[in-house]
This record gives structure tokens, sequence and C-alpha cells, in this order.
């Protein structure tokens, strides 16, 4: 599920991971929810991804709190060019822990990294914030592609481990994932 204040990226997100798009200048606010699907491969494994993207807007939160519950991994955006969709992740972080399950998988997106000038929130802001909470973190930019294919790879593989506790393989997650890992997208108009 992503989640995250109105305006950071979700739905551009998921739309870069499932079709390789970027959605320019056409902002339409999610209402309520929606989902896509999406088949990856980690270690050889298949995974099918059902990807719920929320309306970041107050108004719609009671909506999406009914599906916090049912959610094995949650990815929480904020724009590293507005300051306070950052301050806002503890307030997330919050309603997390009070409506989703205790050992759900959590990751900490700083998105549009490729925003240079306007950025508002530092690199190491985020990862610290993200070691505080003790989740995974990356900055990612659904404009460019950078770190989307790895972000959702990083959760998948939290997922087959969790899914398989016997397999020794799942140390491997505790590794913190590569930050700045080149995409392979093509650049966006
Ligand atoms: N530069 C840049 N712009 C982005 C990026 N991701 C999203 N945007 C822009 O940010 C705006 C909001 O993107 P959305 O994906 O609709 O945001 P959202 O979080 O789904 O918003 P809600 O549905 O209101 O919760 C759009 O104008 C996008 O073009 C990115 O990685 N880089």
């Amino acid at each position: 599920m992503l989640l995250g204040d109105s305006g950071v990226g979700k739905t551009c997100m998921l739309v870069r991971f499932r079709d390789g798009t970027f959605l320019a200048g056409n902002y339409i606010s999610t209402v309520g929810i929606d989902f896509r699907n999406k088949v990856v491969t980690v270690d050889g494994i298949k995974v099918k991804l059902q990807i719920w993207d929320t309306a970041g807007q107050e108004r719609f939160r009671s909506v999406t709190h009914a599906y916090y519950r049912d959610a094995h991994a949650l990815l929480l955006l904020y724009d590293v060019t507005n300051k306070t969709s950052f301050d806002n992740i503890r307030a997330w972080l919050g309603e997390i822990r009070e409506y989703a399950q205790d050992d759900v998988v959590i990751m900490l997106l700083g998105n549009k990294s490729d925003s240079g000038l306007e950025r508002a929130v530092r690199r190491e802001e985020g990862q610290r914030l993200a070691r505080e909470y003790q989740v995974s973190f990356m900055e990612t930019s659904a404009k460019t592609g950078l770190n989307v294919e790895a972000a959702f790879a990083h959760v998948a593989r939290s997922l087959v481990a969790k899914a398989n506790p016997a397999d020794p393989s799942r140390l491997a997650v505790r590794a913190p994932p590569v930050q700045e890992q080149r995409s392979s997208c093509p650049p966006c108009s």
C-alpha cells in the first residue's frame, strides 16, 4: 500500500512501476483508493504484488484506514521538495502503528529526488528518520525511474522472506538497500 501526503507522487510511483511511464503535468488527486497488480521476480521467485494507491488528502483518511489492517507492506512517501510532507511522516507512522498489523513491512521513500535545486529535505534527514524507526529507506524519482524498481523489489524480497522464515536467503533483506541505483528507465519527457 502506498501512503503519504497528497501530491508526494504515490500515483506516479505506481504508474512508473507498472507501466514504465511518468504522468507529467496532469495531476489528478486520487479519490479514495485504487489498486493495480504487477508480478515481479525476486531471487528466482515470482511475487504477485497487489499495490493499493491511497488518497493522501485528509478527507479520505477514514476510508484508507480501513485498508491498513490487510496490508502486508507499506511504502510511505514524502516529497524531498516539500518539508511539510517530511515532517508529517511521524504522524503517518503513528497512524500505521494504530491501524496496521504489528509486523507490516514498512519502507520510507523520499520521492522527487530528481528536483535538485528545489530540494528541502536532505537525504541524510531521511536516512536518520528511517534509522530511528528501523525501516528501510531510499530516495526515488517517479519522473526518472530512479530506485522505483529497486524499492518494490526490496519490499517483495522482504515479503518473500517473511513468508519463508526457514529460508536462509532472508538474511540478505536485512542489508541496507542500495541508495543510488541507476535507473534503467528511459528518460521522461
Ligand atoms: N519532479 C517530479 N515530480 C513528480 C514525481 N512524482 C510525482 N511528481 C508530480 O507530483 C504531482 C503529484 O503526483 P501524484 O502521483 O498524483 O501524487 P499523489 O501522492 O498520488 O497525490 P494524491 O492522489 O493527492 O494523494 C504530479 O504533478 C506529478 O507529476 C517525481 O518523482 N519527480
